[in-house]
Protein backbone atom coordinates (compact mmCIF):
# COMPACT_ATOMS: atom_id res chain seq x y z
CA UNK A 1 0.00 0.00 0.00
CA UNK A 2 1.58 3.44 -1.15
CA UNK A 3 1.32 5.24 2.39
CA UNK A 4 1.64 8.86 0.92
CA UNK A 5 -1.84 11.23 1.18
CA UNK A 6 -2.30 14.71 0.67
CA UNK A 7 -5.08 16.96 1.06
CA UNK A 8 -6.67 19.81 2.61
CA UNK A 9 -7.83 19.96 6.32
CA UNK A 10 -9.07 22.08 8.72
CA UNK A 11 -8.37 22.94 12.67
CA UNK A 12 -11.45 25.19 13.61
CA UNK A 13 -11.96 27.59 10.42
CA UNK A 14 -8.49 27.30 9.47
CA UNK A 15 -7.40 25.59 6.08
CA UNK A 16 -4.20 22.97 6.13
CA UNK A 17 -2.60 21.59 3.58
CA UNK A 18 -1.64 17.98 4.92
CA UNK A 19 0.79 15.33 3.89
CA UNK A 20 1.77 12.20 4.89
CA UNK A 21 4.77 10.60 3.31
CA UNK A 22 6.39 7.67 4.10
CA UNK A 23 8.34 9.05 7.02
CA UNK A 24 6.52 12.15 7.90
CA UNK A 25 3.36 13.74 8.73
CA UNK A 26 2.89 17.75 8.03
CA UNK A 27 0.50 20.42 8.72
CA UNK A 28 1.12 23.81 7.21
CA UNK A 29 -1.80 26.35 7.75
CA UNK A 30 -2.64 28.28 4.65
CA UNK A 31 -3.98 31.79 4.55
CA UNK A 32 -6.44 33.24 2.42
CA UNK A 33 -4.49 34.33 -0.29
CA UNK A 34 -2.97 30.40 -0.20
CA UNK A 35 0.50 31.53 0.83
CA UNK A 36 1.47 28.87 3.58
CA UNK A 37 2.24 29.67 7.00
CA UNK A 38 4.35 27.80 9.70
CA UNK A 39 4.22 23.92 9.14
CA UNK A 40 4.27 21.12 12.07
CA UNK A 41 6.17 18.50 10.99
CA UNK A 42 5.87 14.87 12.60
CA UNK A 43 7.87 11.46 12.41
CA UNK A 44 5.66 9.06 11.17
CA UNK A 45 7.66 6.95 14.32
CA UNK A 46 6.90 9.97 17.11
CA UNK A 47 2.93 9.48 16.67
CA UNK A 48 1.30 8.22 19.72
CA UNK A 49 -1.91 7.20 18.24
CA UNK A 50 -4.83 7.92 15.92
CA UNK A 51 -8.84 8.25 17.00
CA UNK A 52 -11.75 8.52 15.21
CA UNK A 53 -14.13 11.61 15.80
CA UNK A 54 -12.77 14.19 18.72
CA UNK A 55 -10.99 13.29 21.13
CA UNK A 56 -9.64 14.42 24.75
CA UNK A 57 -7.73 12.75 27.31
CA UNK A 58 -7.13 15.09 29.80
CA UNK A 59 -8.08 15.88 32.10
CA UNK A 60 -10.05 12.56 31.31
CA UNK A 61 -10.99 10.91 27.81
CA UNK A 62 -13.78 11.97 26.07
CA UNK A 63 -15.20 11.07 22.69
CA UNK A 64 -17.30 12.77 20.53
CA UNK A 65 -17.88 10.80 17.60
CA UNK A 66 -17.99 12.84 14.85
CA UNK A 67 -18.26 11.76 10.92
CA UNK A 68 -15.99 13.91 9.24
CA UNK A 69 -13.29 14.35 12.26
CA UNK A 70 -9.98 12.68 13.35
CA UNK A 71 -7.77 13.33 16.02
CA UNK A 72 -3.83 13.06 15.94
CA UNK A 73 -1.53 12.71 19.28
CA UNK A 74 1.92 12.96 19.05
CA UNK A 75 5.11 13.62 21.20
CA UNK A 76 5.75 17.52 21.13
CA UNK A 77 8.81 18.81 22.49
CA UNK A 78 10.17 21.40 24.94
CA UNK A 79 12.84 22.54 26.74
CA UNK A 80 13.76 20.90 30.10
CA UNK A 81 14.84 23.97 31.93
CA UNK A 82 17.90 22.74 33.12
CA UNK A 83 18.12 18.91 32.67
CA UNK A 84 20.48 18.02 29.67
CA UNK A 85 17.70 16.23 27.52
CA UNK A 86 14.08 17.55 26.28
CA UNK A 87 10.93 17.29 27.88
CA UNK A 88 8.51 15.26 26.01
CA UNK A 89 4.85 15.89 26.01
CA UNK A 90 1.23 14.52 24.59
CA UNK A 91 0.43 16.96 21.48
CA UNK A 92 -2.78 16.74 20.20
CA UNK A 93 -4.61 18.16 16.98
CA UNK A 94 -7.98 18.11 16.01
CA UNK A 95 -8.50 17.78 12.32
CA UNK A 96 -11.91 18.05 9.94
CA UNK A 97 -12.23 16.49 6.68
CA UNK A 98 -14.42 17.30 3.45
CA UNK A 99 -15.90 13.75 3.45
CA UNK A 100 -15.80 10.96 6.15
CA UNK A 101 -14.41 8.79 3.62
CA UNK A 102 -11.45 11.00 3.27
CA UNK A 103 -11.30 10.57 6.80
CA UNK A 104 -11.42 7.14 6.96
CA UNK A 105 -8.36 7.69 3.93
CA UNK A 106 -6.44 9.55 6.76
CA UNK A 107 -7.33 7.26 9.40
CA UNK A 108 -6.38 4.26 7.41
CA UNK A 109 -2.73 5.36 5.83
CA UNK A 110 -1.94 7.42 9.74
CA UNK A 111 -2.46 3.48 11.09
CA UNK A 112 -0.21 1.86 8.47
CA UNK A 113 2.29 4.36 8.40
CA UNK A 114 2.74 3.62 12.24
CA UNK A 115 2.97 -0.21 12.36
CA UNK A 116 5.37 0.41 8.75
CA UNK A 117 7.55 2.47 10.77
CA UNK A 118 7.74 1.71 14.31
CA UNK A 119 7.75 -1.90 14.70
CA UNK A 120 9.13 -2.29 18.29
CA UNK A 121 6.30 -0.53 19.98
CA UNK A 122 4.88 -2.79 22.51
CA UNK A 123 1.86 -3.94 22.70
CA UNK A 124 1.18 -6.21 26.18
CA UNK A 125 3.67 -4.62 29.25
CA UNK A 126 4.42 -6.38 32.24
CA UNK A 127 4.51 -3.19 35.09
CA UNK A 128 6.33 -3.34 38.72
CA UNK A 129 5.16 -0.27 40.55
CA UNK A 130 7.32 -0.06 43.87
CA UNK A 131 5.41 2.08 46.00
CA UNK A 132 7.93 2.65 48.60
CA UNK A 133 10.59 3.90 46.21
CA UNK A 134 11.67 7.37 46.24
CA UNK A 135 9.16 9.87 47.67
CA UNK A 136 6.30 6.99 47.57
CA UNK A 137 4.52 8.27 44.70
CA UNK A 138 5.36 5.23 42.74
CA UNK A 139 1.54 4.32 42.47
CA UNK A 140 0.01 7.66 41.61
CA UNK A 141 2.93 8.63 38.99
CA UNK A 142 1.57 5.57 37.14
CA UNK A 143 -1.89 5.90 37.95
CA UNK A 144 -2.64 9.80 36.82
CA UNK A 145 0.22 9.56 34.54
CA UNK A 146 0.92 6.63 32.43
CA UNK A 147 -1.89 4.37 32.35
CA UNK A 148 -4.23 6.80 30.52
CA UNK A 149 -1.24 7.34 27.62
CA UNK A 150 -0.59 3.64 27.50
CA UNK A 151 -4.27 2.78 27.29
CA UNK A 152 -4.61 5.77 24.56
CA UNK A 153 -1.76 3.88 22.45
CA UNK A 154 -3.70 0.75 23.24
CA UNK A 155 -1.12 -0.83 25.05
CA UNK A 156 -2.58 -3.47 27.60
CA UNK A 157 -0.66 -4.15 30.86
CA UNK A 158 -0.78 -6.10 33.44
CA UNK A 159 0.17 -4.27 36.72
CA UNK A 160 2.00 -5.83 39.89
CA UNK A 161 2.14 -3.78 42.77
CA UNK A 162 5.17 -4.87 44.62
CA UNK A 163 4.76 -6.26 48.24
CA UNK A 164 8.68 -7.04 48.96
CA UNK A 165 11.98 -6.58 47.75
CA UNK A 166 13.28 -8.75 44.59
CA UNK A 167 9.40 -9.51 43.81
CA UNK A 168 10.51 -8.06 40.40
CA UNK A 169 13.08 -10.03 39.96
CA UNK A 170 11.58 -13.37 41.21
CA UNK A 171 8.57 -13.51 39.33
CA UNK A 172 11.06 -12.71 36.21
CA UNK A 173 12.53 -15.32 36.95
CA UNK A 174 10.23 -17.87 37.22
CA UNK A 175 6.53 -16.84 35.67
CA UNK A 176 5.54 -17.40 32.14
CA UNK A 177 6.13 -13.97 30.50
CA UNK A 178 4.66 -15.38 26.90
CA UNK A 179 3.04 -12.55 25.43
CA UNK A 180 4.82 -9.38 27.04
CA UNK A 181 6.94 -7.29 24.35
CA UNK A 182 8.70 -5.67 27.25
CA UNK A 183 8.97 -4.97 31.20
CA UNK A 184 8.13 -1.82 32.93
CA UNK A 185 10.01 -0.65 36.38
CA UNK A 186 8.04 2.74 38.30
CA UNK A 187 10.77 3.36 41.06
CA UNK A 188 14.57 3.52 41.00
CA UNK A 189 17.54 2.64 40.28
CA UNK A 190 16.73 -0.48 42.39
CA UNK A 191 14.17 -1.50 40.69
CA UNK A 192 15.38 -1.19 38.03
CA UNK A 193 18.72 -3.34 38.84
CA UNK A 194 15.87 -6.21 40.06
CA UNK A 195 14.69 -6.11 36.41
CA UNK A 196 18.27 -5.85 34.93
CA UNK A 197 18.90 -9.48 37.00
CA UNK A 198 15.67 -11.34 36.51
CA UNK A 199 15.56 -10.28 32.85
CA UNK A 200 19.37 -11.30 32.10
CA UNK A 201 18.78 -14.80 34.54
CA UNK A 202 15.87 -15.79 32.55
CA UNK A 203 17.07 -15.08 28.85
CA UNK A 204 20.41 -17.14 29.90
CA UNK A 205 18.52 -20.05 31.57
CA UNK A 206 16.48 -20.24 28.25
CA UNK A 207 19.43 -20.24 26.70
CA UNK A 208 20.50 -23.33 28.48
CA UNK A 209 23.41 -21.21 30.12
CA UNK A 210 24.62 -20.90 33.98
CA UNK A 211 24.91 -17.15 34.59
CA UNK A 212 27.01 -18.13 37.18
CA UNK A 213 30.08 -19.63 34.74
CA UNK A 214 32.29 -17.11 34.30
CA UNK A 215 33.10 -18.94 30.59
CA UNK A 216 29.33 -18.41 29.67
CA UNK A 217 28.68 -16.23 26.89
CA UNK A 218 26.15 -14.36 28.13
CA UNK A 219 23.21 -13.83 26.06
CA UNK A 220 21.29 -10.18 25.27
CA UNK A 221 17.59 -10.38 26.45
CA UNK A 222 14.89 -10.14 23.94
CA UNK A 223 12.56 -7.98 26.22
CA UNK A 224 12.88 -4.41 26.47
CA UNK A 225 12.87 -2.46 29.98
CA UNK A 226 10.90 0.94 30.42
CA UNK A 227 11.46 2.85 33.02
CA UNK A 228 8.99 4.98 34.42
CA UNK A 229 11.32 6.88 37.10
CA UNK A 230 9.81 7.44 40.55
CA UNK A 231 12.98 6.69 43.10
CA UNK A 232 15.76 8.63 44.58
CA UNK A 233 18.79 9.24 42.14
CA UNK A 234 16.87 7.47 38.85
CA UNK A 235 20.63 7.52 37.65
CA UNK A 236 19.36 4.61 34.74
CA UNK A 237 16.80 7.49 33.24
CA UNK A 238 18.47 10.44 33.52
CA UNK A 239 21.71 9.04 32.11
CA UNK A 240 19.16 7.74 28.46
CA UNK A 241 16.72 10.02 28.44
CA UNK A 242 18.35 12.97 30.10
CA UNK A 243 15.52 13.88 32.02
CA UNK A 244 13.39 12.68 34.92
CA UNK A 245 9.87 12.85 33.92
CA UNK A 246 7.60 9.99 34.20
CA UNK A 247 5.22 11.57 30.70
CA UNK A 248 8.71 11.74 28.59
CA UNK A 249 9.35 8.12 29.83
CA UNK A 250 5.82 6.66 29.18
CA UNK A 251 5.95 7.99 25.79
CA UNK A 252 9.12 6.71 24.53
CA UNK A 253 7.77 3.36 26.07
CA UNK A 254 4.92 3.82 23.42
CA UNK A 255 6.33 4.85 20.55
CA UNK A 256 9.41 1.57 20.72
CA UNK A 257 12.00 3.45 21.11
CA UNK A 258 15.33 1.26 21.35
CA UNK A 259 18.48 2.04 23.68
CA UNK A 260 21.15 -0.70 23.82
CA UNK A 261 22.73 -1.34 27.19
CA UNK A 262 26.16 -2.10 28.30
CA UNK A 263 26.07 -4.08 31.40
CA UNK A 264 28.54 -5.08 33.49
CA UNK A 265 28.91 -8.65 35.24
CA UNK A 266 30.76 -8.67 38.49
CA UNK A 267 31.55 -11.99 40.02
CA UNK A 268 33.44 -13.45 43.56
CA UNK A 269 34.28 -17.13 43.01
CA UNK A 270 31.33 -18.40 45.11
CA UNK A 271 28.74 -16.24 44.96
CA UNK A 272 25.66 -15.70 42.59
CA UNK A 273 27.04 -13.45 40.01
CA UNK A 274 25.67 -9.44 40.07
CA UNK A 275 25.19 -6.79 36.63
CA UNK A 276 25.32 -3.30 37.44
CA UNK A 277 24.83 -0.76 34.53
CA UNK A 278 25.42 2.87 36.44
CA UNK A 279 27.91 2.82 39.33
CA UNK A 280 29.64 0.15 40.81
CA UNK A 281 32.01 1.70 43.33
CA UNK A 282 34.74 1.16 46.51
CA UNK A 283 35.67 3.23 48.84
CA UNK A 284 33.47 6.46 49.32
CA UNK A 285 30.50 5.30 46.91
CA UNK A 286 30.11 2.49 49.22
CA UNK A 287 30.35 3.68 52.23
CA UNK A 288 27.93 6.22 51.31
CA UNK A 289 25.41 3.51 50.48
CA UNK A 290 26.23 1.73 53.21
CA UNK A 291 25.57 4.83 56.01
CA UNK A 292 22.47 5.92 53.54
CA UNK A 293 20.92 2.41 53.93
CA UNK A 294 20.60 3.70 57.87
CA UNK A 295 18.75 6.30 57.05
CA UNK A 296 16.16 5.64 54.19
CA UNK A 297 13.40 7.49 55.95
CA UNK A 298 14.76 10.09 55.07
CA UNK A 299 13.88 9.13 51.26
CA UNK A 300 16.60 10.83 48.90
CA UNK A 301 18.28 13.11 51.49
CA UNK A 302 19.94 10.55 52.93
CA UNK A 303 22.76 10.34 50.44
CA UNK A 304 23.09 13.80 50.91
CA UNK A 305 23.36 13.01 54.67
CA UNK A 306 25.35 9.88 54.12
CA UNK A 307 27.62 11.82 51.69
CA UNK A 308 28.53 14.52 54.41
CA UNK A 309 28.84 11.97 56.98
CA UNK A 310 31.51 9.77 54.98
CA UNK A 311 33.28 12.77 53.60
CA UNK A 312 33.88 14.07 57.07
CA UNK A 313 35.36 10.64 58.00
CA UNK A 314 37.85 10.67 55.68
CA UNK A 315 38.08 7.39 54.93
CA UNK A 316 40.84 5.32 52.53
CA UNK A 317 41.27 1.72 51.15
CA UNK A 318 44.01 -0.34 49.91
CA UNK A 319 43.79 -2.85 46.90
CA UNK A 320 44.98 -3.93 44.03
CA UNK A 321 43.12 -3.09 41.09
CA UNK A 322 43.81 -4.67 37.43
CA UNK A 323 42.15 -3.49 34.06
CA UNK A 324 41.99 -4.79 30.61
CA UNK A 325 42.30 -1.08 28.68
CA UNK A 326 39.82 -1.26 25.52
CA UNK A 327 40.97 0.16 22.13
CA UNK A 328 42.48 3.67 22.43
CA UNK A 329 41.73 4.03 18.79
CA UNK A 330 38.06 4.06 19.33
CA UNK A 331 37.24 6.59 22.12
CA UNK A 332 38.52 7.87 25.18
CA UNK A 333 37.32 9.01 28.42
CA UNK A 334 38.49 12.52 27.95
CA UNK A 335 37.85 13.28 24.32
CA UNK A 336 35.21 15.40 25.81
CA UNK A 337 32.51 14.16 23.38
CA UNK A 338 28.68 13.47 24.56
CA UNK A 339 27.25 10.04 24.03
CA UNK A 340 23.75 11.26 22.37
CA UNK A 341 21.07 9.88 20.72
CA UNK A 342 22.05 8.13 17.61
CA UNK A 343 25.79 8.17 18.77
CA UNK A 344 27.89 7.31 16.29
CA UNK A 345 30.42 5.56 18.60
CA UNK A 346 27.84 3.25 19.63
CA UNK A 347 26.38 2.39 16.46
CA UNK A 348 29.95 1.79 15.12
CA UNK A 349 29.96 -0.47 18.58
CA UNK A 350 27.29 -2.58 17.39
CA UNK A 351 28.68 -3.64 13.90
CA UNK A 352 31.79 -4.26 16.00
CA UNK A 353 29.75 -6.22 18.50
CA UNK A 354 26.88 -7.66 15.70
CA UNK A 355 28.62 -8.19 12.58
CA UNK A 356 25.56 -9.27 11.13
CA UNK A 357 22.55 -7.22 13.00
CA UNK A 358 20.19 -7.92 10.43
CA UNK A 359 20.15 -11.21 10.94
CA UNK A 360 18.87 -12.32 14.48
CA UNK A 361 20.55 -15.57 14.88
CA UNK A 362 23.75 -14.78 14.10
CA UNK A 363 23.07 -11.56 16.51
CA UNK A 364 23.10 -14.36 19.14
CA UNK A 365 25.83 -16.16 17.91
CA UNK A 366 28.41 -13.29 17.94
CA UNK A 367 27.76 -11.37 20.88
CA UNK A 368 31.01 -12.50 22.05
CA UNK A 369 32.72 -11.62 19.05
CA UNK A 370 34.08 -8.78 21.10
CA UNK A 371 35.88 -10.73 23.66
CA UNK A 372 38.01 -12.30 21.04
CA UNK A 373 41.41 -11.43 20.71
CA UNK A 374 41.87 -7.92 19.59
CA UNK A 375 43.17 -4.50 19.76
CA UNK A 376 42.78 -4.16 23.38
CA UNK A 377 45.96 -3.81 25.80
CA UNK A 378 47.36 -6.01 28.23
CA UNK A 379 46.26 -6.45 31.54
CA UNK A 380 47.71 -3.18 34.09
CA UNK A 381 47.94 -3.53 37.43
CA UNK A 382 48.52 -0.73 40.43
CA UNK A 383 48.06 -0.84 43.64
CA UNK A 384 47.79 1.84 46.67
CA UNK A 385 45.22 3.55 48.49
CA UNK A 386 42.01 4.77 47.55
CA UNK A 387 39.65 7.24 48.18
CA UNK A 388 37.45 5.75 45.69
CA UNK A 389 37.45 3.18 43.03
CA UNK A 390 34.39 3.61 40.43
CA UNK A 391 33.55 1.51 37.09
CA UNK A 392 30.65 2.55 35.26
CA UNK A 393 29.28 1.77 31.70
CA UNK A 394 27.57 4.76 31.20
CA UNK A 395 28.22 8.40 32.35
CA UNK A 396 25.87 8.28 34.92
CA UNK A 397 24.47 11.83 35.47
CA UNK A 398 21.83 12.20 37.52
CA UNK A 399 20.35 15.25 39.67
CA UNK A 400 23.34 15.62 41.60
CA UNK A 401 25.96 15.02 38.76
CA UNK A 402 24.20 16.64 35.28
CA UNK A 403 27.65 15.77 33.41
CA UNK A 404 27.53 12.30 35.84
CA UNK A 405 30.55 10.54 37.09
CA UNK A 406 32.31 9.83 33.38
CA UNK A 407 30.94 12.37 31.40
CA UNK A 408 32.41 11.12 27.89
CA UNK A 409 31.50 7.34 28.68
CA UNK A 410 29.21 5.46 26.14
CA UNK A 411 25.71 3.76 26.77
CA UNK A 412 26.42 0.96 24.26
CA UNK A 413 30.21 0.79 22.91
CA UNK A 414 30.65 -2.48 24.92
CA UNK A 415 33.11 -0.82 27.62
CA UNK A 416 33.32 0.88 31.27
CA UNK A 417 34.75 3.86 32.28
CA UNK A 418 37.55 2.52 35.65
CA UNK A 419 37.91 5.91 37.35
CA UNK A 420 41.02 5.56 40.12
CA UNK A 421 40.85 8.50 42.95
CA UNK A 422 43.76 8.22 45.06
CA UNK A 423 44.38 8.49 48.66
CA UNK A 424 44.36 12.71 48.98
CA UNK A 425 44.17 15.53 51.17
CA UNK A 426 40.59 16.57 52.25
CA UNK A 427 40.27 19.35 50.26
CA UNK A 428 41.75 18.03 47.17
CA UNK A 429 39.21 15.12 47.72
CA UNK A 430 36.18 17.52 48.22
CA UNK A 431 37.30 19.65 44.98
CA UNK A 432 36.71 15.99 43.18
CA UNK A 433 33.22 15.48 44.65
CA UNK A 434 32.32 19.32 43.64
CA UNK A 435 33.39 18.69 40.00
CA UNK A 436 31.21 16.00 39.86
CA UNK A 437 28.50 18.44 40.00
CA UNK A 438 30.21 21.23 38.09
CA UNK A 439 31.29 21.03 34.23
CA UNK A 440 34.98 21.78 35.13
CA UNK A 441 36.81 18.57 33.88
CA UNK A 442 36.52 16.46 36.86
CA UNK A 443 39.95 13.98 35.86
CA UNK A 444 41.97 16.65 35.91
CA UNK A 445 43.17 16.33 39.13
CA UNK A 446 46.74 14.91 40.06
CA UNK A 447 45.28 12.15 42.29
CA UNK A 448 42.50 11.39 39.97
CA UNK A 449 42.69 8.38 36.74
CA UNK A 450 40.07 7.54 34.39
CA UNK A 451 40.47 4.61 32.08
CA UNK A 452 38.30 3.14 29.01
CA UNK A 453 38.23 -0.76 29.93
CA UNK A 454 36.63 -3.96 29.31
CA UNK A 455 37.51 -5.74 32.31
CA UNK A 456 38.46 -5.06 35.56
CA UNK A 457 40.02 -7.38 38.56
CA UNK A 458 40.18 -5.96 42.68
CA UNK A 459 41.55 -7.48 45.64
CA UNK A 460 41.77 -5.71 49.06
CA UNK A 461 45.13 -6.56 50.96
CA UNK A 462 44.95 -9.66 53.37
CA UNK A 463 44.56 -8.76 57.08
CA UNK A 464 48.23 -8.97 57.59
CA UNK A 465 49.06 -6.46 55.13
CA UNK A 466 46.46 -3.87 56.51
CA UNK A 467 47.76 -4.82 59.81
CA UNK A 468 51.69 -3.91 58.74
CA UNK A 469 50.37 -0.50 57.16
CA UNK A 470 48.61 0.45 60.33
CA UNK A 471 52.03 -0.51 62.18
CA UNK A 472 53.94 1.50 60.07
CA UNK A 473 51.98 4.76 60.09
CA UNK A 474 49.29 4.49 57.79
CA UNK A 475 46.16 6.50 59.11
CA UNK A 476 46.55 5.76 62.60
CA UNK A 477 48.34 9.18 62.99
CA UNK A 478 52.28 8.03 62.90
CA UNK A 479 55.07 10.08 61.77
CA UNK A 480 55.39 10.99 57.75
CA UNK A 481 58.28 8.78 57.78
CA UNK A 482 56.06 5.80 58.53
CA UNK A 483 53.81 6.15 55.54
CA UNK A 484 57.09 6.99 53.57
CA UNK A 485 58.64 3.67 54.51
CA UNK A 486 55.77 1.82 53.46
CA UNK A 487 55.47 3.30 50.24
CA UNK A 488 59.14 2.71 49.78
CA UNK A 489 58.23 -1.24 50.82
CA UNK A 490 55.64 -1.55 48.51
CA UNK A 491 57.34 0.66 45.55
CA UNK A 492 60.14 -2.06 45.80
CA UNK A 493 58.21 -4.86 44.47
CA UNK A 494 57.99 -4.44 40.74
CA UNK A 495 54.43 -3.28 39.26
CA UNK A 496 53.76 -0.80 43.00
CA UNK A 497 54.97 2.48 41.63
CA UNK A 498 51.84 4.16 41.32
CA UNK A 499 51.78 4.30 45.86
CA UNK A 500 55.37 6.10 45.11
CA UNK A 501 54.18 8.20 42.77
CA UNK A 502 51.15 9.10 44.65
CA UNK A 503 51.99 9.16 48.38
CA UNK A 504 50.70 11.81 50.35
CA UNK A 505 52.03 12.63 53.84
CA UNK A 506 50.12 12.63 56.65
CA UNK A 507 51.34 16.53 57.31
CA UNK A 508 49.28 16.87 53.24
CA UNK A 509 46.44 14.52 54.70
CA UNK A 510 45.54 16.73 57.46
CA UNK A 511 46.44 20.22 55.94
CA UNK A 512 43.13 21.20 57.00
CA UNK A 513 43.47 21.27 61.04
CA UNK A 514 39.45 21.26 61.49
CA UNK A 515 39.23 17.71 60.23
CA UNK A 516 42.58 16.51 61.98
CA UNK A 517 40.04 14.87 64.47
CA UNK A 518 37.80 13.05 62.09
CA UNK A 519 40.88 11.85 60.11
CA UNK A 520 42.56 10.66 62.04
CA UNK A 521 40.30 8.14 63.80
CA UNK A 522 41.26 4.42 62.56
CA UNK A 523 39.39 3.76 59.31
CA UNK A 524 38.66 0.39 58.51
CA UNK A 525 40.37 -2.26 56.68
CA UNK A 526 37.64 -2.50 53.95
CA UNK A 527 34.90 -0.72 52.30
CA UNK A 528 31.91 -2.02 50.55
CA UNK A 529 30.75 -2.02 46.93
CA UNK A 530 28.31 -0.04 45.43
CA UNK A 531 26.32 -2.30 42.87
CA UNK A 532 24.06 0.54 41.84
CA UNK A 533 22.54 0.76 44.76
CA UNK A 534 22.81 -2.50 46.50
CA UNK A 535 25.65 -3.61 48.59
CA UNK A 536 27.96 -6.50 47.33
CA UNK A 537 28.34 -9.05 50.03
CA UNK A 538 32.12 -9.57 48.79
CA UNK A 539 34.95 -7.24 48.36
CA UNK A 540 37.16 -8.87 45.94
CA UNK A 541 35.67 -8.80 42.49
CA UNK A 542 36.16 -9.66 38.85
CA UNK A 543 34.52 -8.05 36.68
CA UNK A 544 33.58 -7.84 32.62
CA UNK A 545 31.44 -5.14 30.19
CA UNK A 546 28.69 -7.17 27.89
CA UNK A 547 28.46 -5.14 25.30
CA UNK A 548 24.73 -3.92 24.36
CA UNK A 549 23.17 -6.86 26.79
CA UNK A 550 20.03 -5.62 27.15
CA UNK A 551 17.67 -2.72 25.90
CA UNK A 552 15.59 -0.01 26.98
CA UNK A 553 12.79 1.85 25.52
CA UNK A 554 14.49 4.89 25.28
CA UNK A 555 17.09 6.63 22.87
CA UNK A 556 19.76 8.60 24.76
CA UNK A 557 20.18 12.05 25.50
CA UNK A 558 18.71 14.59 22.50
CA UNK A 559 20.66 17.19 21.65
CA UNK A 560 18.22 20.09 22.11
CA UNK A 561 20.04 22.61 19.88
CA UNK A 562 20.71 19.63 17.06
CA UNK A 563 16.97 19.27 17.31
CA UNK A 564 16.15 23.02 17.22
CA UNK A 565 18.62 23.23 14.30
CA UNK A 566 16.77 20.56 12.34
CA UNK A 567 13.46 21.73 12.82
CA UNK A 568 15.01 25.30 10.95
CA UNK A 569 15.85 23.29 8.37
CA UNK A 570 12.73 21.89 8.08
CA UNK A 571 11.07 25.30 7.77
CA UNK A 572 13.82 26.41 5.57
CA UNK A 573 12.90 23.05 2.56
CA UNK A 574 9.74 24.25 3.36
CA UNK A 575 9.76 27.91 1.65
CA UNK A 576 12.24 26.84 -1.06
CA UNK A 577 10.31 23.80 -2.36
CA UNK A 578 7.35 25.38 -4.96
CA UNK A 579 4.21 25.07 -3.58
CA UNK A 580 2.47 22.65 -5.53
CA UNK A 581 -0.37 21.62 -3.58
CA UNK A 582 -2.78 25.27 -3.68
N1 LIG B 1 7.29 -3.60 48.17
C1 LIG B 1 8.57 -3.41 48.50
N2 LIG B 1 8.93 -3.33 49.81
C2 LIG B 1 10.20 -3.09 50.16
N3 LIG B 1 11.22 -2.94 49.27
C3 LIG B 1 10.90 -3.01 47.97
C4 LIG B 1 9.58 -3.24 47.53
N4 LIG B 1 9.57 -3.25 46.18
C5 LIG B 1 10.85 -3.05 45.79
N5 LIG B 1 11.65 -2.91 46.86
C6 LIG B 1 13.11 -2.63 46.90
O1 LIG B 1 13.30 -1.25 47.21
C7 LIG B 1 14.58 -0.86 46.76
C8 LIG B 1 14.62 0.62 46.45
O2 LIG B 1 13.67 0.93 45.51
P1 LIG B 1 13.81 1.97 44.33
O3 LIG B 1 15.03 1.74 43.58
O4 LIG B 1 12.52 1.90 43.59
O5 LIG B 1 13.86 3.39 45.07
P2 LIG B 1 15.04 4.27 45.69
O6 LIG B 1 16.03 3.41 46.37
O7 LIG B 1 14.36 5.32 46.48
O8 LIG B 1 15.66 4.96 44.42
P3 LIG B 1 17.15 4.89 43.74
O9 LIG B 1 17.43 3.41 43.60
O10 LIG B 1 16.95 5.60 42.43
O11 LIG B 1 18.09 5.59 44.65
C9 LIG B 1 14.85 -1.71 45.55
O12 LIG B 1 16.15 -2.24 45.65
C10 LIG B 1 13.81 -2.82 45.58
O13 LIG B 1 14.41 -4.11 45.57
C1 LIG C 1 30.33 16.13 50.63
C2 LIG C 1 29.11 15.72 49.90
C3 LIG C 1 29.38 14.85 48.72
C4 LIG C 1 28.30 14.87 47.69
C5 LIG C 1 28.69 14.07 46.49
C6 LIG C 1 27.96 14.50 45.26
C7 LIG C 1 28.27 13.63 44.06
C8 LIG C 1 27.04 12.96 43.53
C9 LIG C 1 27.35 11.93 42.47
C10 LIG C 1 26.28 10.90 42.40
C11 LIG C 1 26.57 9.83 41.37
C12 LIG C 1 25.54 8.79 41.41
C13 LIG C 1 25.77 7.65 40.47
C14 LIG C 1 24.60 6.71 40.55
C15 LIG C 1 24.54 5.68 41.34
C16 LIG C 1 23.31 4.84 41.48
O1 LIG C 1 23.53 3.60 40.87
C17 LIG C 1 23.00 4.60 42.94
C18 LIG C 1 21.63 3.95 43.10
O2 LIG C 1 20.63 4.85 42.83
N1 LIG C 1 22.98 5.86 43.67
C19 LIG C 1 23.87 6.14 44.61
C20 LIG C 1 23.80 7.50 45.22
O3 LIG C 1 24.70 5.35 44.99
CA1 LIG D 1 29.71 1.82 27.84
Amino acid sequence: MDLGLESSLWVGNKRYRAVLTGWHFRWTEVDKKNRDKKTVSVPVAEVVGVEEGRVEILPQKSVEDTDKDFTVFYVKRSSSGGSYGLLWRLGRIQFSCASRVLRDQWTKHLRTALKTHSPLRPHRLLVFINPFGGKKKGRQIYHSLVAPLFELAGISSHVIVTERANQARDHLLKKDLTGFDGVVCVGGDGMFSELLHGLIGRTQQEAGLCENDPAAALQPCPLHIGIIPAGSTDCVCYATVGVIDPVTSALHIIIGDSQPLDVCSVRQSSARVRYSVSLLGYGFYGDVLAESEKHRWMGPLRYDYSGTVVYLSNRSYSGVVQYLPADPLLSSPRDKTRCLAGCSVCSRSTERLFPHSSDSGSLYSSHFSQFSPGSEGQWVSVEGRFRCISLTCMSSSCARSPLGLSPSAHLADGTGDLVLVWDTHPLGFLKFLHRHTSTQDQFDLPFVEVHRVKAVRFSAPSGREEQEYEEIGGLSGETDEGQREYVDTVSRNGSRQHLAERAVTHEQKTATPFLCGLCCRKSPAVSVWNCDGEILPFTDIVCKIHGQLVRLYARGIEDGAAIRNSEERDECQRICIPNSFK
